[in-house]
């Protein structure tokens, strides 16, 4: 069973979501925007290691392969890790409006148990947008891009300015952000932006 509470409808004012004429080009890796994240970040040993495209209109593709490290039942996915891979992809769809925002709420369907060793392909889409929220869903199937629905999500994320990143990330890991020599890599840290 699936169904979106009424705080994910989007309002009456809503608009249909705009690409960036900026945006990647369908097809295009997004990359990580931070080398620690959990969802996409290389230098992070236990995290997802997602891999995310920019796809065509306001959507993204993302693959990524359950791991040891993220069973909760033996031999199976843990359903938070789950999540946050459908957060991830949400997430980076930010890539495609050149907009930074944060997740204010994500609500899941858990369809088919994942196994580790599972490569999920997940696709993720705007649907709309109004003022700062921006509303979006995401699928992450199995066996293959066309195969069997195994995660879902719908989400709303709230846009932010960079500050909601540096006054309230633990210093040390800003601090360390903000001196990076590398101006790109830097930039991309806090902002979901090319
Ligand atoms: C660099 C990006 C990396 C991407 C990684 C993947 C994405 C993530 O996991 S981000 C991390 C997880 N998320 C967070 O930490 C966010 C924590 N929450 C917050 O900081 C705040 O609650 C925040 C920013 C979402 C909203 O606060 P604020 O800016 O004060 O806005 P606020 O006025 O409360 O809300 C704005 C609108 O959104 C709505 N809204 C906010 N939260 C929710 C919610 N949970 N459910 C429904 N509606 C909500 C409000 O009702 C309001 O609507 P309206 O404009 O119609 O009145």
């Amino acid at each position: 069973m699936s169904g979106t509470s009424p705080a994910l409808q989007p309002p009456a004012d809503a608009v249909k979501p705009v690409r960036h004429p900026d945006a990647p080009a369908p097809g295009e890796p997004l990359g990580a925007h931070y080398g620690q994240c959990f969802g996409c970040g290389g230098d992070q040993p236990h995290g997802l290691h997602l891999v995310a495209r920019a796809g065509d209109g306001v959507t993204v593709t993302a693959e990524f392969t359950v791991q040891p490290a993220h069973q909760g039942a033996p031999g199976l996915a843990h359903g938070g890790v789950l999540a946050s891979a459908l957060d991830e992809t949400l997430g980076s769809l930010g890539w495609l409006l050149r907009t930074i925002a944060v997740t204010g709420r994500l609500e899941t369907d858990f369809l088919l148990p994942v196994p580790v060793g599972t490569t999920l392909y997940l696709e993720a889409e705007v649907t709309a947008v109004a003022g700062r929220k921006i509303y979006s869903t995401a699928t992450g199937r199995v066996g293959g891009p066309d195969g069997p629905v195994a995660v879902r999500a719908d989400a709303l994320f709230v846009e932010v300015k960079v500050e909601h990143f540096t006054d309230h990330g633990r210093p040390e890991e800003i601090r360390a952000a903000l001196d990076d020599p590398d101006q790109v890599r830097r930039a991309r840290a806090f902002e979901v932006n090319p």
